[in-house]
């Protein structure tokens, strides 16, 4: 082969080119640090049964690796990155910044426990959390925020919601947008991925554009970002996602190299029940969307244009599914919808990640068997479905699409 620029290992012009390498995490010891106090701070509306949530996400990862899908583990990137001792003195830096452990006193006295730990113990606590108890007695500080807090169990928080993967990164094209989460239950997650792709040989960054920071102060995340085709993606603003940081994201998009001609903003109601894109509308073959009906009539479409080189056009659109038609160029547009006809079905089976569809190859998706209707409807119109057991994990409020970040994609 001849000699000549390095190639991107991130390639993803689509959201249905068979699906070639996703990034996933298992859950793992963090979900048993969930208790009914804190709840809704950590995003969860229950909590789950680890051993049989750990089960049906082998599920899900095995039925992917048959699939013909390559299946990387956040962990064991995480864990190769910090084998380099100065990368792990300055990731344990930043999680104990990050989580406020700023009194110089417990600061050292945490960063010294942390660093004679291995890599994998480092990667591993930084997912489930540094509970009190863990501390040896000498290394346990006295300071005043230590008698002030002496009710949180805790240093550093876990993190439960990591193996919803779609959200702290994705990529697009031969880049990669490390988000800025919303909520501060969710902040260490793209961190986690910035030393990835700052450290791991196989993000290879110099080659691979990042399209937004997570230290960016407007919050946009991954389940909002959906990749239609090489020259158009759509973003949700919403809960999750501002309109500021598609803003910002599209500028950086529009002046690269990049052919994205277009971005479509879909701006859906800032509620739980709908707080990302993909919870709503996903796609699934060249010309097929799945969509909650009860979203319909309560969204607004603008449409973001490249104008020249770094800038863009902003206009209001009057219709989603004719702004899909348009910039896709596809006379004809299947909305297939979820809970089949049946309102009531329907927002039961959205609020169970009905919508939330994994697709792994065109007219290909991965779904929660537990949605019977939806399922049967996607059938209907020609769709191959598999499916996978949910029962626990879709307590964290999220389906196959939230639980997978894409890396590579073949071409369509
Ligand atoms: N893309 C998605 O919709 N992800 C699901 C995220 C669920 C998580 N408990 C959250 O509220 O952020």
């Amino acid at each position: 082969m001849a000699a000549g620029k390095q190639q991107s290992f991130l390639d993803v012009t689509s959201e249905i080119g068979k699906l070639q390498a996703v990034l996933l995490h298992k859950p793992g010891k963090e979900l048993e640090k969930l208790t009914p106090k804190h709840l809704t701070e950590l995003l969860f509306d229950d909590i789950p049964w680890l051993k049989k949530m750990r089960k049906e996400h082998d599920e899900f990862a095995d039925t992917l690796r048959q699939m013909g899908t390559t299946i990387y583990y956040v962990d064991d990137l995480l864990k190769q990155v910090l084998e380099n001792d100065e990368v792990k003195k300055l990731f344990i830096q930043e999680v104990l910044h990050g989580d406020q452990i700023i009194s110089p006193e417990l600061n050292q006295a945490l960063f010294s426990y942390l660093a004679e730990k291995t890599p994998e113990e480092v990667a591993e606590i930084a997912v489930a959390g540094l509970y009190k108890k863990d501390l040896p007695d000498e290394k346990k500080p006295r300071t005043l925020a230590d008698y002030v807090y002496r009710d949180r169990p805790q240093y550093i928080n876990a993190i439960p919601n990591l193996y919803f993967m779609r959200d702290p990164a994705a990529v697009i094209g031969n880049g990669i947008s490390i988000n800025s989460m919303r909520t501060e239950a969710r902040k260490r997650e793209p961190m986690i991925i910035r030393y990835l792709y700052d450290y791991h040989p196989l993000f290879k960054k110099e080659c691979s554009p990042m399209w937004y920071n997570c230290s960016m102060p407007h919050s946009i995340e991954g389940g909002d970002i959906l990749v239609l085709s090489k020259e158009v993606i759509a973003i949700g603003s919403g809960e999750r996602t501002s309109p500021y940081a598609i803003e910002l994201i599209a500028k950086k998009l529009f002046a690269d190299e990049h052919p994205l001609k277009e971005i479509l903003v879909v701006h859906i109601p800032e509620i739980r029940e709908f707080m990302h894109l993909d919870t709503v509308l996903t796609m699934i073959d060249r010309d097929k969307f799945t969509i909650y009906p009860g979203i319909r009539d309560k969204v607004h479409v603008y449409k973001l244009s490249r104008q020249g080189k770094d800038n863009f056009k902003v206009s209001a659109e009057n219709n989603l599914i004719k702004s899909l038609k348009k910039s896709l160029k596809l006379p004809a547009l299947d909305l297939i919808q979820t809970g089949g006809e049946d309102d009531v079905t329907a927002a039961r089976e959205q609020w169970n990640d009905g919508t939330n569809t994994l697709a792994i190859a065109p007219g290909v998706v991965m779904t929660y068997s537990r949605n019977e209707v939806s399922n049967e409807a996607l059938r209907k119109h020609g769709i191959d479905v598999v499916e996978i057991e949910g029962s626990e994990l879709v307590r964290g409020r999220g389906g196959p699409r939230c639980m997978s970040m894409p890396l590579v994609r073949e071409k369509l």
